[in-house]
Formats: C-alpha cells, structure tokens, sequence
C-alpha cells in the first residue's frame, strides 16, 4: 500500500476541560471514529434528521492511550525498509493549530517522536545489513515560513531557493547536509534546529509552530567497486510537521501573526487543493494539480502524488469546543484517502546490476591482457635466446606449431570477446523485460481494481433501483460508470508492453543460441590445445586463459541469478495484489449466493450445503496451503541465496550447479504457481456453488440478482486475465516445487471426495 491516512486524538487539555468542553470525537474500533455535533439535542425535533455525527474510517486511528510509539509503529516503521532499498517515503503531520503535530513529530526528550525513532531504527537496520554496500546518510533540516525557506540546521544561510532539476525534481539550492549516523548527535541537532523555528504563543496553542518543517533524510548506498556506475540507491524520507490550519476567529490572531495565518492558510489551502483535484485524478470531475500555488505543494509533489510511500497522519482535539475544526479536517483527512500514487523504486539500482557486471568484465579483461602480455613477453625472450643453444633447433622445429599457436591463441580471444559481448546484451534483455513485466502486472492491476470497484458500484445501484422499472433497471445496469481515463490508458498500454516482450523474448533466444554455438566453438578449440602445442608454459598458460574464462561465464551467471531474485521480489506483490482481489471477489459471490438463499428461504440441497462448509473451512485450509508454499519457497530462496554468498566471497567449488539458470526460472515459475493454484481452488469452488444454485434457482424459477452476476461476470473477466498471463514453466523437467504444486492441483477433488466422505459419514452417524 502506497499511501494510508491514520488519524491521532490528543487527550483533552487543561484549557479544554477547564472552559467544561466535552469530548466528541470517539476511537470506536482500530480504524474507525466517530464525531458527534456538540449541537444536537436529542429532544429537539426539528433537528432530529440533520443529524451532523458521522462516522470516518482511516487506515489507523489513535486516541489518547496511545503512546508515541504505539503511532511510530503503526504509521512509519514499515517506511524504513523501504527508503534503504531506494524508495521514497514521506510522513506528514495534518491537522489544526494545537492538535498535536510537534507532539507526534518531535515529541519530548522523554517521549521521543517519529523524527528520532525513524532514524534510530534506520540506522540500526543499515548496520544490520549484510549487504555488500557502502551506505551513508544525510539530513537536512528546513522551514517554510511566509513562503520564505530557512535552513534550520545552517540559520545563517538566509533564505533558500527552490529549482527543479533536468528530471523535473525539485531540489533546495544552498541547502546544508549533515552527514552522521549518531542518534544522540541527531536529537541535538534535531533540537538546536527546532529552537530556530518560528514559534509564538497563540490563543490556541501557547507554543504553536507557525511553520512548516521539513527533516529530509537521504540515504545513499554505493557498491564497494570504484566504477562509473558504482552509486546504487538514493531513498529519500520526508517528515514533515504542518504548521496547523486555523480560523482568525478562533485564534483571536491580530496584526503579525494575522499576517502569518493567512500565509499558512494559504500554503495548507494550496495543499488541500491538490489533495483535492489528485482524489478526483481519473475520475469524472479529474482536474489540473496545481502543485506551484505555494513552496509547500512544490517541495511535497512528489510526496502526494508521485513516487513515494506515504503516510499521513492527521490531528484532531477530542474537545466539542473544536468541532468545526475537527470536522473539516476529518473531511480532508478523508479525501487523501483517495489518492493513489505511483511508486517507482530509484532506479540507481539497474546501475548496481550494471556495475556488477562491469566489474566482471573488466576484471576478466585485465586478467587476459595481463596473460596476454605474457605470451608475448615469453616468445620475445625465446626469439632472443642463444642461437647456439639446443633451444634454437627446437625453436625452429617448432616454428610451425608457433605460428599455429598464435592462431589458436586469436581465435580463443576473438571467441571470448564475442562470449561476453552476448552475455552483456542478454543481460541488458533481461533487465528490460522485467521493467516490461513489472509495467503489465501494474497495468492489469490497474484495471482489475477498477473492474472491482465498477462491480461494487453496480451492486450499490442495484439497491437502489429497487423500486424502478426493470426496463430502467436494464438500462442503467447497460450505461454503467464511465471508464476513468488512466484504466483506458492502461488498456491501451497492455499490447504494446506484451508485443514488446515477445520480441525481446525472441531476441534472448537467438542470442542464447549464439551463445551456445560460440561456447561450443570455444571448447573444441580448447580440446586441440593440449595435441598442437609442445611448449608446457605456453599451453598452461593457455589453459589458464581459458578456466578464467569458464570462471566469467559461470560468475556472469549467478549475477543474472541475482538480477532474476530482484525480478521474484518486484513481481511478488503484485501476485498477491491480485490475488488478494480474486479472493474479495469469491467471498462476494458466495456470500451474495447464500443471502439470496436465506432471503428467498429456499431449501438447501444436502450437497450444496456440503460445498458452503467446504468453502469456508478451504478458507482457512487455502491459506495455511499457501503461507506453506510460500514458506517452502522462501526457503529454497534462501538457500541459493546462501550459495551465491559463499560463491561470492571463495572461489566457486561448483556454482553452476549452486544456481543455475534453469533452477531460477523454475523458481520464478513457481511464484505464479502458488497464486494460480489458489485462485483456481476459489474459482473451482465458486464455479461448482454458481452452478448448483443456477440449478437451484431453474428449479424454483428463481431470477438471480445483477448485483452477484456482475461480480461473476467480474471473476471471469480476471480468471481470463490469469489465464492471458499464464506462468511460464519454460518446458523443463519439474522440478520438487513444480511436482508439489501438480499434486496439489490433482489434490483438491480428491480431498474434496475425502471431506465430503467423512461428512457423510458424521451426517450418518448423527441419524
Ligand atoms: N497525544 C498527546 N499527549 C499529550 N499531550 C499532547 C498530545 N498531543 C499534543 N499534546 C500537547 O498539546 C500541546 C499542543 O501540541 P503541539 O504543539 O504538538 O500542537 P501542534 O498541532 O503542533 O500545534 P501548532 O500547529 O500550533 O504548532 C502541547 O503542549 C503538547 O505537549
């Protein structure tokens, strides 16, 4: 998930319970609050139906018992892994003035906030990384203030400027970067720094922040190798502390810090504008995102609606007191909820991948130049020998094989040449057919969502149609929502992206079987090494050469291995994002079914009732079935994982066999496996229910609802995409994964037969 909105209830304050407020916004479970109108009497009528209480649903809701780190954990740890694999993250505190922001933010020296946790968290998990990288980390501290941006950790730089970059990214001109991985350095800089913003004592708020602050922290990995490509991934987290919405009238603000409100207003109207116009992103009323309205919008664009993780967290006083505020931003807080952004993980990480195999290469270069050198270096000395020597007439007795030697020699060059030019552009395919992958599976989860949602919406109108004529009926069901431009878009986007991979598919093959015939080419030649050449240094020297060579390519391979693991990771989510959308649209269907059929009060065939117990109880045997697979997969990741970590760090005993390809693509397959068999046991069990209750329904001359055939309709046209995508087993031998994942798929009917055995049997035996 890309972006959540949680929301924070600060106790009731001295003031508040002093003036007799009362609270009105209650934490009613994990994620939902409710606020109720400090206005409404229950005994006057007049009132009665425009009952201003409403009910609001976050990703998280916190009240007065939470701690600060119970906020920490539920809205911001899960960033972190996230920012040291290259992605960004932002959090940002929302709310009115005196609602608890800096609280949540900076909090005290006794209860640390998000600021010194996060980064006491980063830097203990960068030091816990067993990767092979060099990281270091910045941070940057600043104000905004009257559209005015302070360094607060460097005060005397005056005021900073904004620019947006070749890339279209907005970058602080000037900006001082503090470089530590200290806690207690950071909570003193953090500190220093915050006693430079501006703070005054308002009516609401006796220490209220009349700023914005921003703390950027940038953490930047680069591979041990000093190479051109050697900088890796650049994760970026914003925290950011709002200066709080707030209403002249009731901070009783004059003069200044009138001034200073209509400027907060005004960047916190710009940024609530966006949040606006991105919630409608798509959709009918999609409008223009104006980020340039104030510096705030412009420095968090990419925050709101770009590449970044981010995490919301609103504010809001429990007091009836501050109803109107708590309402307004509770509106708000709402509408972020329907923004969605797009997070693209850094791609400093394809130069990783590159800059390994450059490395590769370059070594192997070096090594055949250095061995070169010594032939060369050997047949001069021997061409300067004695003549006189015994030497001189066997030189000359092996003046033709010398020359032969030296064609040998070029040939087993040029052969090696050409190997590593196709390794280096198979590896350039690889990586492009991933970012292909990765952009279909995005782009059909796109239109599954949407597909989901048109099927819910048709469901809703189903209710309330239920007084109109069937021909209306029909006709609204047939007009249906209109397409939101960015799913068309995505429609669009899928054959092309398909088209594109096949054809590199197809240029992989034909590199791959260049590939073969050159290293076919090279080992023959090998094998004439030791019958032509008589000269022992000469044809160790050479038999060298060649190990070394086998070494690259074998080195070459387990680094694709590698780049293919990233692949597994990246494409993962997006199965179980599907997946997780095939199981939402089962559980409608059945439940939808079984509705109808207590509504209609039909009697339930024996068997049909046997198919709904084994619904729910494969509910739970699906999931342990998959959290196995899962497991077992994981396991046997890890394993290679373990292999090419010994490879790396010793001379590979036998790498090849650790990792090879195939192994890996087995691998991969089985990714799609798990998340193909469980949406086939769903469909196998939605399918057989469906059926039974159309028979069900003829037999009664019952008309099912249109509500539950959209969805079904719904579920064919994903299984038809499942089934567009299929995996690729690449027609190998099955593998103990593959094998075990058959034999669940054979499994199911005949558990299916053991379960509805022994129910019988109980049904028996309770007769
Ligand atoms: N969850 C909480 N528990 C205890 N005290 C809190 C909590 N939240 C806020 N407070 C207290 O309420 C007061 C106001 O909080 P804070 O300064 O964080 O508000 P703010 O939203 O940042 O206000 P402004 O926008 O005016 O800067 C502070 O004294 C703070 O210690």
């Amino acid at each position: 998930k890309t972006k959540s909105v949680a929301l924070r209830i600060r106790p009731l304050n001295d003031a508040e319970i002093e003036e007799g407020a009362t609270t009105v916004a209650h934490k009613i479970d994990r994620q939902m609050v409710v606020l109720m109108d400090p206005c409404e009497d229950s005994d006057n009528v007049l009132r009665s139906n425009r009952s201003r209480e409403k009910t609001y649903m976050f990703d998280v809701v916190f009240d007065y018992t939470a701690t600060q780190e119970d906020v920490y954990v539920a809205t911001t740890k899960n960033l972190i892994d996230g920012v040291i694999a290259g992605y960004n993250a932002t959090v940002f505190a929302y709310g009115p003035t005196g609602a608890g922001k800096t609280y949540t933010m900076l909090g005290l020296d006794s209860e640390p906030g998000i600021y010194i946790q996060t980064l006491n968290d980063l830097f203990r998990a960068i030091e816990d990384s067993t990767e092979d990288l060099d990281c270091s980390v910045y941070m940057s501290y600043i104000e905004i203030y009257n559209e005015i941006i302070r360094d607060l950790l460097n005060p005397s730089s005056g005021y900073l400027e904004l620019r947006e970059d070749a890339k279209g990214e907005i970058r602080i001109a000037g900006i001082t970067e503090f470089s530590t991985c200290n806690a207690k350095e950071i909570m003193a800089l953090l500190t220093k720094g915050n006693k430079q913003r501006t703070q005054e004592s308002t009516a609401a708020n006796k220490t209220s922040s009349r700023s914005h602050a921003i703390l950027q922290v940038t953490v930047k990995q680069k591979s041990r190798v000093k190479d051109i490509n050697e900088e890796v991934r650049v994760g970026k987290l914003f925290m950011v502390d709002l200066a709080g919405t707030e209403r002249a009238s009731q901070t009783q603000n004059r003069g200044k810090r009138m001034k200073e409100g209509a400027h907060i207003n005004r960047s916190l109207l710009a940024l609530a504008n966006c949040i606006n116009a991105l919630s409608e992103k798509g959709g009918k009323g999609a409008q223009f995102v104006n980020y340039r309205d104030s510096k705030l919008t412009r420095l968090l664009k990419d925050a709101l609606g770009g590449n970044s993780r981010t995490v919301m967290i609103t504010h809001i006083s429990p007091a009836s007191s501050n109803f109107e505020e708590s309402r307004n931003t509770l509106v708000y807080a709402d509408k972020a909820k329907n923004i969605r952004t797009k997070v693209k993980r850094n791609l400093m990480n394809v130069s990783y991948h590159l800059a390994q195999y450059t490395r590769i290469i370059a070594d192997l270069r070096s090594e055949i130049d250095r061995l070169r050198a010594k032939i060369d270096q050997q047949s001069q000395e021997q061409q300067k020998g004695e003549k006189a020597d015994i030497r001189e007439i066997q030189a000359e007795v092996q003046q033709y094989s010398h020359g032969e030697m030296a064609l040998l020699q070029e040939q087993i060059l040029s052969a090696f040449r050409e190997q590593m030019e196709i390794r280096r552009s198979l590896m350039e395919l690889e990586n492009c057919n991933m970012e292909l992958h990765v952009d279909t599976s995005r782009h059909l989860l796109t239109i599954s969502d949407w597909e989901r949602d048109r099927a819910r919406a048709r469901q809703g109108r189903v209710k309330v149609t239920e007084e109109k004529t069937d021909r209306e009926k029909e006709e609204e069901q047939e007009s249906g929502p209109e397409e939101p431009q960015y799913v068309t878009a995505a429609r669009e986007e899928i054959g092309p992206l398909l088209a594109e991979q096949r054809k590199t598919m197809e240029l992989k093959r034909e590199l791959e079987e260049k590939l073969m015939t050159m290293k076919l080419k090279s080992s023959k030649i090998e094998e004439l090494l030791p019958k032509r050449i008589s000269n022992r240094e000469q044809r160790d020297i050479l038999t060298l050469l060649c190990k070394v060579h086998e070494l690259e390519l074998e080195k070459t391979e387990i680094q694709s291995a590698v780049l293919c693991k990233e692949y597994v990771l990246r494409t993962k989510d997006f199965i179980i994002q599907r997946q997780e959308q095939q199981r939402m649209l089962c559980d409608d269907i059945i439940h939808q079914q079984k509705a109808l059929i207590e509504d209609q009060g039909l009697c339930v065939p024996e068997e049909l009732q046997e198919l709904y117990s084994l619904y729910f109880s494969e509910l739970n045997d699906g999931s342990v079935d998959q959290i196995v697979d899962l497991h077992t997969f994981f396991e046997m990741w890890l394993n290679v994982f373990e292999q090419v970590c010994a490879v790396k760090d010793s001379t590979p005993v036998c790498p090849t066999e650790a990792v090879s390809p195939d192994t890996l693509r087995e691998i991969v397959s089985d990714t799609k496996s798990i998340s193909v068999i469980a949406a086939k046991r769903r469909s196998h069990l939605v399918k057989e229910t469906t059926s039974r209750v159309a028979g069900l329904a003829l037999a009664t001359g019952l008309k099912s609802s249109v509500s539950m055939d959209s969805l079904v309709s719904a579920l064919a046209d994903d299984s038809a995409e499942v089934k567009r995508n299929p995996p690729r087993h690449g027609g190998r031998s099955q593998s103990k994964q593959d094998l075990k994942t058959t034999e669940s798929r054979r499994e199911l009917p005949e558990r299916h037969q053991h379960k509805k055995r022994s129910r019988s049997f109980e049904a028996s035996k309770k007769v």
